[in-house]
């Protein structure tokens, strides 16, 4: 989905509305002199197939204008939002049914249940609207309950369930349509926290399932940070940036988002691959001990990593060791490897590390799943990164 220079005016004159800000003229000028509010100014971004895209944004910001935007429950005043090579915006009302009936599904934060039909009806509503029969939709709408946890509630009624159970059936009735994109506005804000979180990682468990693209919005930068892949951070109606949850903390694009992450605990973002280093200290065990003792002295340093000539990991050497090897003059590197080192993956957060760090002196080893050495994060560099001395 690409959305392209989305703009949204409400209320006033719109047409001297829209002069006076290509003139560069302010929103707030703007309201007093045509009483018209711009909500939402030049929005573009891309969201890719199968990414859980955030937009985040204190209230006001515009997030839900611009999420309403991109069905069209808005009408924007300009910009294009193009998905799978169809232009909504311009899209006649037969297309855009199709668009909203196949494509792009929407869970609201009420979650919208009609109150006297049952669950499996009410899941069942959007494929009714699509004019799919009877059996099809049923068999689909149990399909969906069951992938929400809520098999064997088909009958029931909204109000005997709780809100996390409601909000489930929400997304049930949007995942029944199979739409390509969910569109989620502050779905889980009305939930209490534990659900609330237990909600999160069923998301975050099912889009890993189905690889669905969805747009959720959120005025909370926790679940900003712990569902998205990538997020937009809104101010006044504008995208101020867009990141991963790791480069909004690491590389904040202004004083505005620097201040927003200032109390966020960047160790459970921050992953090793992140901050580690990636040392020359490598070595092949052919290399003997004679040429590692002599490496080790011009780093300056005690220990060497060993890799095989794939630099896949084999693990380290410690000078005493090497040296006593030099002295039984023995080549085989092999024979003083310490394999017992702590090690850990690029996209481990470093809250995981914090303990391992604290337990010894060595550097934590970095090793993709491949077995290939990355890199090393050492203590001094995850103290300063739990510092917030990252940039
Ligand atoms: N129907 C409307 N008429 C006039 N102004 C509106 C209308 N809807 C929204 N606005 C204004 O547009 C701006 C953006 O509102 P929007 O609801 O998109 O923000 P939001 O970030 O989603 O906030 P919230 O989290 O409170 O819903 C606000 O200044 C709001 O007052």
């Amino acid at each position: 989905m690409a959305v392209r220079g989305l703009r949204k005016l409400y209320g006033g004159d719109a047409h001297e509305a829209q002069a006076l800000l290509a003139q560069g003229v302010s929103k707030e000028e703007i309201l007093a002199r045509t009483g018209c509010t711009v909500a939402i100014q030049d929005v573009s971004f891309e969201v890719r197939r199968g990414e859980i895209f955030v937009i985040m944004g204190l209230s006001g910001s515009g997030k839900s204008t611009v999420l309403r935007c991109l069905n069209r429950l808005i009408e924007p005043s300009a910009g294009s939002v193009v998905v799978d090579g169809i232009d909504v915006t311009r899209a006649d009302t037969r297309r855009l049914l199709e668009v909203r009936r196949g494509k792009i599904a929407m869970v609201f934060q009420n979650f919208g249940l009609l109150p006297h039909r049952t669950l499996v009806h009410n899941v069942e509503y959007g494929l009714e609207m699509k004019g799919v029969d009877k059996a099809t939709r049923r068999a689909k709408a149990l399909h969906a309950l069951g992938l929400v946890g809520l098999q064997g509630y088909a009958d029931k009624l909204p109000r005997e369930l709780s809100g996390g159970m409601q909000q489930r059936v929400g997304l049930a009735r949007a995942l029944a349509t199979e739409p390509d994109i969910l569109l989620m506005d502050e779905a889980f804000s009305a939930l209490d926290p534990l659900i609330r979180k237990q909600m999160q990682d069923e998301l975050l468990d099912l889009q890993a399932r189905m690889n669905k693209t969805i747009v959720f919005i959120t005025h909370d930068l926790d679940e900003a940070l712990k569902l998205g892949g990538r997020i937009a951070i809104m101010r006044d109606g504008a995208i101020v940036q867009v990141g991963t949850p790791e480069e909004i903390l690491t590389q904040p694009a202004n004083d505005y988002v620097r201040a927003f992450i200032q109390d966020v605990d960047r160790t459970r973002i921050i992953t090793a691959g992140t901050i580690m280093k990636r040392p020359e200290v490598v070595t092949h065990p052919k290399d003997g001990p004679a040429l590692a003792v002599k490496r080790m002295r011009e780093l300056g340093s005690s220990t060497l990593f060993v890799t095989d000539l794939q630099r896949r990991f084999l693990g380290l050497v410690h000078i005493e060791d090497a040296l006593r090897l030099m002295g039984e003059n023995v080549h085989d590197l092999g024979r003083i490897l310490r394999t017992d080192v702590p090690t850990t993956t690029p996209d481990t957060p470093l809250a995981k590390l914090v303990s391992v760090a604290a337990s010894t002196r060595i550097p934590i080893s970095v090793v993709a799943e491949d077995g290939s050495f990355q890199g090393i994060v050492d203590r001094a560099s995850l103290l300063a990164c739990i510092a917030g001395e990252v940039d």
